[in-house]
């Protein structure tokens, strides 16, 4: 007979989403069962962030190996052992696990079942031999790789993020389909570990980005040898005795690309075919849940949280979200999804971040904006690093209220913190301006860019009157 069980919450999904809606609640002594049938810890830990930033770590040495000359040492190339790159990335996963365990969860207090979920009515939901009616049910299901439509690719061996960090050698040619995070991280990775590497995108690569900011990160990557072909249309994929041929066409014709792994980094796709949603009354298609700026379904009880939601696909964001659905499930207060309030960062060398609005969503908002660019050269600690390009880029409203913030270069991706927390607090450039960084940092840009936005005013007519006349009391 199956075992009823009534929690205030049901949580379908271990990873970084519903995690955190297990862990905020079971905080509160809120009764919570937790629906997992993969690994806790989801994408993030197992197949995504942790391997994926483990790799580009080791990446990141070979690279100082290499260019090691420039700071007085022997440059050589790099030796990899693909045994311990591998070994280091599982023991990285496993460091970090425990966090997320049963084991843990349990003690939280949350009744833990690992067992596929499937809702049987509006209020009930199936897994194992149990039966679940929450007040509130949260779907964090999470998402998976998108596979194109690409003929011959059904019957030709490819990688994905899920399979990529089991790979028992590094490539020696590998092509990567899709110049997003996914594929312009791993491709600069593994150029760096010593494959040869081409990416094909079939539109622009990192579409939603700055094109002043993402020409820096582009430009470097193809200078440390990453092929990239955008605007290109894959029509075949083929099996060859080594690896595979692609047939491609661009705006110049067709052409054939011959690589030895073929690593498939188009997008994703939300996890729900499993969980019988029509028989929750949630309205959905394929590609989506469809929910409200509250996260809510068109189940009234029922919440749908991280890439399950379907908008912007990060840990982060996921963490947000659960903030938000605990808010209106235990305190009954309203909350809403801004989305600007998201940061992301790409973290390829030199790493790509953002926060709030770029400069063509600002203008489509608010008409008039001025843009505020700071470069990395004039910054002391890029020169005592040897830090390469970068360049700052903020997006400046009325009386210098901070409407969005890009970085591309070293360390991006620390630095846009302290704008997602001013753009998030509706500060203006003043506070950049005043307050005092710590030299020398890479802060340090920063607030040079707020004193450039503020430096008009020291050859404003009516200011330097006004000094004029102080200096007349002594
Ligand atoms: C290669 C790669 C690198 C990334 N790097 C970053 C990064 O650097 N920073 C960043 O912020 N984001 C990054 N991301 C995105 C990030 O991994 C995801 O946004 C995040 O993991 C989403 O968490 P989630 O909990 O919504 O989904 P998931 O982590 O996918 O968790 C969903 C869970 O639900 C379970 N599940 C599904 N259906 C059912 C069911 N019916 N019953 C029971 N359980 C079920 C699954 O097994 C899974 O464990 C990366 C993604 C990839 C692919
Ligand atoms: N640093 C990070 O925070 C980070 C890192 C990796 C992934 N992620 C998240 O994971 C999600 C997935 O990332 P992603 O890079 O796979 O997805 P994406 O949607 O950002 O990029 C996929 C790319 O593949 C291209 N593409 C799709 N089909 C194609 C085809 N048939 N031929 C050629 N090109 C094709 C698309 O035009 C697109 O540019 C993203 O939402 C991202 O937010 C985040």
């Amino acid at each position: 007979m199956a075992r009823i069980l009534k929690p205030d919450i049901c949580v379908i999904g271990g990873g970084a989403a519903g995690l955190s809606v297990a862990a905020g609640a079971a905080a509160f002594g809120v009764p919570v069962v937790l629906i997992e049938h993969g690994k806790m810890g989801g994408d993030c830990l197992n197949y995504g962030c942790v391997p994926s930033k483990a790799l580009i770590a080791a990446a990141k040495h070979a690279q100082a190996i290499r260019k090691a000359g420039a700071f007085g040492l022997v440059a050589a190339e790099p030796v990899g052992d693909n045994e311990r790159l591998k070994d280091r990335i599982s023991r990285v996963i496993a460091d970090i696990a425990p966090h997320d365990s049963v084991e843990r969860f349990t003690s939280l207090g949350v009744e833990v079942i690992t067992e596929t979920a499937r809702f049987v009515d509006e209020r009930t939901l199936a897994a194992g031999d149990c039966l679940v009616r929450a007040r509130r049910f949260v779907i964090a299901t999470g998402s998976s790789p998108a596979i194109p439509a690409i003929a011959g690719l059904a019957e030709t061996p490819f990688l994905t993020n899920e399979t990529l960090f089991e790979l028992e050698q590094v490539p020696r040619h590998l092509i990567v389909i899709g110049a997003g995070p996914v594929g312009l991280e791993m491709a600069q990775a593994y150029c760096r570990l010593g494959a040869r590497v081409t990416v094909i995108e079939g539109a622009t690569a990192l579409a939603k980005e700055d094109p002043e900011l993402k020409a820096i990160v582009l430009d470097a990557l193809r200078a440390e040898g990453v092929v990239l072909h955008q605007r290109t249309t894959i029509h075949s994929v083929t099996s060859s005795e080594d690896g595979v041929i692609l047939r491609c066409e661009d705006q110049s014709g067709s052409l054939d690309i011959k690589g030895n792994h073929l690593l498939l980094a188009t997008g994703r796709t939300a996890n729900h075919d499993s969980l019988n949603l029509a028989a929750a009354g949630i309205r959905h298609d394929a590609a989506r849940i469809e929910i409200g700026a509250n996260l809510r379904t068109s189940n009234p009880r029922m919440y749908a949280i991280g890439d399950a939601a379907g908008g912007q696909q990060f840990t982060h964001a996921a963490g947000y979200h659960a903030r938000l659905v605990l808010q209106q499930i235990l305190f009954r207060l309203p909350a809403r999804e801004i989305r600007a309030m998201i940061p992301r960062v790409t973290f390829t060398d030199p790493e790509l971040a953002h926060a709030g609005l770029t400069e063509e969503e600002a203008r489509e908002k608010s008409g008039s904006v001025d843009v505020v660019r700071c470069d990395y050269s004039a910054n002391d600690r890029v020169r005592i690093d040897g830090l390469g390009c970068g360049q700052m880029k903020l997006v400046i409203g009325r009386r210098g209220r901070i409407l969005g913030a890009g970085i591309a270069g070293a360390g991006a991706g620390e630095m846009i913190d302290i704008w997602a927390l001013a753009i998030a607090n509706r500060l203006t450039l003043k506070s950049f301006r005043d307050h005092v960084a710590p030299y020398p940092t890479l802060s340090e840009i920063g607030k040079q860019a707020a004193i450039s936005y503020y430096s008009p005013m020291a050859r404003n007519r009516f200011v330097r009157t006004a000094i004029r006349i102080l200096r007349r009391f002594g």
